[in-house]
């Protein structure tokens, strides 16, 4: 019996593929109410754990639920879950609702659904054409409508702005948005954190297969200020003052000093009190693209775990991949995610 929560839980999650590793000892949690985001580059494992969270794919090792029981165990599953794992194939000829009724039939949902899930994604009006002459948006739109079918609890979406103009991710954004304001759960995967910026409050950002960030979008973006960057009078003075203060500071190659964990009025109060003039102050913005980069590139792969509290701009060590201590579970987490 399921718990009826709506919370999709992936715990120590791993599948090999002969010697590729795809997916290496992931854990998260999917609440409802809030649009989660898998984020990810490509080949990061997100397809692969989506799968694991289907029941279309054995995991190595872990397991993963919808509702406290792995997806096999819910009875009439198409009410608890909707998905959208890739573009559908449609039977060219056959209309957006003889397409949905052939779902619905299957599903044992009443034939009124098929309407109302037309409704929902905006293709009412082309209810009665044919699939094959439907742009990739209304593809993606019909492909959206099947997974509504059977009114479920919880969205799971693979990548579905791909493809989708402006227009359609932002009625997307819209939609997702509304339907995990109604109390339900949705989790969507993308490569593109630029793509899900506007849509999800909630990320889990994966690479290689391993959970790099776990918490919510606007922790991140928050620390986006991350340095302010100071050109002194006497620099070695400075750090001495602004170490003293307990703050983290590294000269940059064109001399400048760049102080981490604070901004440029408390810089600037503490270059007063050191007594050491200032001729320029920099806030630098890490865009939060730049970010979702350096979190997921390979290079820093084996350098060290950042401290906790959040993410911290690559020093000797870089970003490290995933390390004990981090609760996978935690709402307001940081980094990490394997246990
Ligand atoms: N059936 C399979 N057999 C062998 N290797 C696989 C299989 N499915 C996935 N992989 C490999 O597992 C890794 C993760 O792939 P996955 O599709 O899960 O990543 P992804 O993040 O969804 O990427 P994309 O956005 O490109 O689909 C890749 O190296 C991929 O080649």
């Amino acid at each position: 019996m399921h718990d009826g929560s709506g919370r999709i839980l992936v715990q120590n999650l791993s599948k090999n593929f002969g010697p590729v590793s795809a997916v290496r000892d992931l854990s998260f949690a999917v609440h409802p109410g809030v649009v989660t985001g898998f984020l990810g580059p490509n080949g990061s494992g997100k397809t692969t754990t989506l799968r694991m969270v289907l029941g279309l794919v054995n995991p190595t090792s872990g397991a993963a639920t919808v509702n406290g029981v792995p997806f096999h165990r819910l009875r009439n599953p198409a009410t608890v879950v909707g998905a959208v794992l890739e573009a559908q194939s449609f039977h060219p000829s056959r209309t957006a609702r003889n397409h949905l009724r052939c779902y619905s039939a299957a599903m044992n949902v009443p034939d009124q659904q098929v309407d109302h899930a037309l409704d929902l994604v905006g293709l009412s009006n082309a209810a009665d054409r044919g699939a094959g002459g439907f742009s990739l948006g209304m593809r993606q739109r019909l492909a959206l409508a099947t997974a509504l079918l059977g009114d479920p609890q919880v969205l799971i979406l693979d990548e579905p702005a791909n493809g989708l103009d402006p227009e359609g991710i932002a009625w997307l954004r819209g939609f997702l948005k509304s339907f995990a304001a109604s109390g339900r759960t949705v989790l969507v995967s993308s490569h593109l954190l630029r793509e899900m910026e506007h849509t999800v409050d909630h990320v889990v950002i994966v690479s290689r297969g391993q959970c790099v960030y776990n918490g919510d979008l606007d922790q991140l973006r928050a620390q986006q200020r991350s340095r302010v960057l100071v050109q002194a009078g006497d620099p070695t003075a400075l750090v001495n003052g602004l170490q003293a203060a307990g703050l983290a500071v590294e000269l940059v190659p064109d001399g400048r000093i760049a102080v981490t964990g604070s901004d440029s009025r408390s810089v600037a109060e503490l270059a007063l009190q050191a007594g050491v003039a200032v001729y320029g102050m920099q806030e630098e913005q890490v865009d939060l693209e730049r970010l979702f980069f350096q979190l997921t590139s390979g290079q820093y792969v084996g350098g060290r775990f950042p401290p906790s509290g959040g993410p911290q701009p690559p020093g000797p060590g870089g970003w490290g991949p995933p390390g004990g201590g981090a609760n996978p579970y935690e709402q307001h987490g940081g980094f990490g995610g394997g246990a």
